[in-house]
């Protein structure tokens, strides 16, 4: 059991540093917030927090897993070496995709309550 709850520590040391070290973490943070804020305000209907909720999520999970595979690059290939680069701008290609369709998801669902 004690096992079970140190893996909770271990799990928000991790969100910790991708919070503390990536200032696109706090963005995308700064944003959830103000799309969970829309959400409320606006009233939007339980599908649409699905959408919602599931983008915010998705942005976390590539960002967290972009975060470890910046930290493994540097373990690994401390210098310059080509294929470290392609590792981390694949990585960080991830996480623009992800947020792109955050984005766009938002857009889809706020705009026609605003207008
Ligand atoms: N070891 C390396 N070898 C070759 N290219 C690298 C290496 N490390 C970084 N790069 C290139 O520099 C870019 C920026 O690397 P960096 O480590 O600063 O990543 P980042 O995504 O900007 O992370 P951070 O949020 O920590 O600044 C990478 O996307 C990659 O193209």
């Amino acid at each position: 059991m004690k096992k079970f709850f140190y893996g909770f520590q271990y799990a928000w040391q991790g969100i910790r540093y991708a919070f503390k070290t990536q200032i696109n973490f706090r963005f995308h943070s700064l944003a959830a917030i103000f799309a969970v804020s829309m959400g409320f305000y606006f009233k939007i209907q339980t599908y649409e927090w699905l959408w919602i909720l599931a983008v915010i999520a998705m942005v976390f999970i590539s960002e967290l897993f972009n975060t470890a595979l910046e930290v493994l690059v540097d373990l690994v290939s401390p210098d310059y070496h080509v294929k470290a680069g392609v590792i981390k701008d694949l990585s960080s290609g991830a996480v623009l995709f992800t947020a792109f369709f955050a984005f766009v998801t938002g857009l889809l669902i706020f705009i026609p309550k605003i207008f």
